[in-house]
């Protein structure tokens, strides 16, 4: 299974990388996953409506350009739809059963995913109804994909 996590913006914080690289190396064994970094747009606190809107917009074409048509797109959004680990890891083994070999995850910036990415997307993963900044979302999300296949191989892991 070929797995990509496009994300919104250069990942800056060493403790994020560090964490983010331990489980890539760990999920090796199983997928091979690729983080895939667009730039972000610049947005001040003092951006109208409008102006937020264009910058999703054009966060979310540089998105877009890095998925191709035969991906299977998982957004992750505040509402999309919440999914316990094992459920999770029943999507991937269910996606991998009927021949999806690629999945792209896509985290939004910091205001969030374009209308267009979240139409894109073929479901959306809530992770809970609160906020996480984006760059610890890749954590979390590295973290989740390697506990999904730990759970489909029936390998142990800690609860
Ligand atoms: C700082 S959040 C964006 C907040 C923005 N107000 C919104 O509602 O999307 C940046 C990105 O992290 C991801 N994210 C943050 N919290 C999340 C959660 N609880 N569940 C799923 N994804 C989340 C989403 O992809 C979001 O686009």
């Amino acid at each position: 299974m070929n797995i990509s996590i496009v994300t919104v913006g250069k990942l800056k914080e060493k403790y994020l990388k560090q964490g983010i690289q331990e489980y890539l190396k760990r999920l090796s064994a199983y997928a091979k996953v690729e983080i895939i970094e667009v730039a972000d747009e610049k947005a001040s606190e003092m951006l109208s409506a409008a102006e937020m809107e264009l910058v999703k917009q054009k966060e979310g074409e540089r998105i877009l350009a890095k998925i191709s048509p035969d991906t299977y797109v998982i957004t992750l959004a505040i509402d999309g739809k919440m999914k316990s680990s094992e459920e999770l890891a029943d999507s991937l083994d269910r996606l991998a059963t009927y021949g999806k070999s690629k999945i792209a995850f896509v985290i939004g910036g910091s205001l969030g995913l374009s209308q267009a990415v979240l139409q894109r997307g073929n479901e959306s993963l809530s992770f809970s109804k609160m906020t996480f900044p984006h760059q610890l979302m890749r954590l979390i999300l590295v973290e989740q994909i390697y506990r999904a296949f730990r759970i489909i191989r029936g390998e142990p892991y800690h609860k």
